[in-house]
C-alpha cells in the first residue's frame, strides 16, 4: 500500500500534506507517529474513503468494503452488555455463529453481562478494539487504539494487533504511545509539515537518532525539522 506526491489542502487553506509519499507494509504493524495536528487521523479518513480520496496517489489499498475502521470514541448502544455488543458484531460479520462468553478474552469475560454505558473509558475501549477486530477485512485502521488504557491493556490490545497482523490482515494505527513498540513487526511513519520524516523499524528509528530510547528519538525527529 502505497501513498505517492499527496497534497491536500484543509478548507481552511492550510496545507495538511505537501506532495506525501507513504508506504505501509503489509506483514508489519504500521504505526503512524507525529504531533498533535499533523494530519494522521486524517489520513486514515482519506485511505479509508471516509473522505474521498484521489486514487491517482493510494495505490495498493482495499476497497471501503474490506476496512475496518475503528474511530475514536465510537458509539456502541449504552444499554447492551459487553457480550451482547461484541455477539452483535458477529452476528454482522457471521451470522448464525455459536459465539460464547466463553470466546471472549479475559479482561471481557468479567464483564460480560455489564452495560457497556456503565463500563469505564478504558474497558469502553477494550470491547471496541475487541468488537472491530472480529470483522473479517483486509485493512483495520485504528486510531490510537491505546488511548484510555493502562499499560497492561494497552499490551494486551497491541497483542490483539499484532495477532491480526500475524493471520495476515492488513494494519495501519495512529499512536502516542511508545511502550509496546518493542520489536521489528511495527513499521514507523512519522507525519510532520506534510510529509513522512522518517519510514522505517523502531531499531533504524533509534540507530538514526543515536539513541535506545523511543521517546528520545520522536523529540529528536520532532525537532530535527
Ligand atoms: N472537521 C474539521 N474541520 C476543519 N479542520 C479540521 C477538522 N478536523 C480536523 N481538522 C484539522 O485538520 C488537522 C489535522 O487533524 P487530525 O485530527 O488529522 O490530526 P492528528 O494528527 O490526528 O492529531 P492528534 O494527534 O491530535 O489526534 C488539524 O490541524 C485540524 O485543525
Amino acid at each position: 500500500m502505497e501513498i505517492k506526491d499527496f497534497t491536500y489542502t484543509l478548507p481552511d487553506k492550510r496545507q495538511l500534506y505537501d506532495h506525501l509519499n507513504a508506504h505501509f507494509e503489509d506483514d508489519k504493524v504500521n504505526i503512524l507517529l507525529g504531533p498533535n495536528g499533523v494530519g494522521k487521523t486524517t489520513l486514515l479518513d482519506f485511505i479509508s474513503t471516509v473522505k474521498p480520496r484521489d486514487l491517482s496517489s493510494f495505490e495498493g489499498f482495499p476497497a471501503f468494503k474490506q476496512i475496518a475502521y475503528q474511530i475514536q470514541g465510537v458509539p456502541f448502544i449504552y444499554e447492551a452488555t459487553v457480550y451482547n455488543t461484541i455477539k452483535m458484531v458477529m452476528d454482522i460479520q457471521t451470522p448464525n455463529n455459536r459465539f460464547t462468553k466463553a470466546d471472549l478474552p479475559d479482561v471481557l469475560q468479567k464483564v460480560a453481562d455489564v452495560k457497556y454505558g456503565k463500563l469505564s473509558g478504558g474497558q469502553r475501549q477494550l470491547v471496541i478494539i475487541d468488537a472491530f477486530s472480529r470483522l473479517n477485512r483486509q485493512l483495520y485502521l485504528f486510531d490510537e487504539p491505546e488511548s484510555g488504557l493502562d499499560p497492561r491493556m494497552a499490551q494486551v490490545v497491541m497483542q490483539r494487533i499484532q495477532q491480526l497482523n500475524s493471520e495476515g490482515k492488513k494494519i495501519i494505527l495512529t499512536s502516542h504511545q511508545f511502550q509496546n513498540i518493542n520489536n521489528d513487526h511495527y513499521h514507523l511513519l512519522f507525519l510532520k509539515d506534510g510529509k513522512i520524516r522518517f519510514e522505517g523499524s523502531p531499531s533504524e528509528f533509534l540507530k538514526r537518532e543515536g539513541t535506545s530510547d523511543l521517546v528520545q528519538a520522536y523529540i529528536k525527529t520532532d525537532e530535527d525539522q
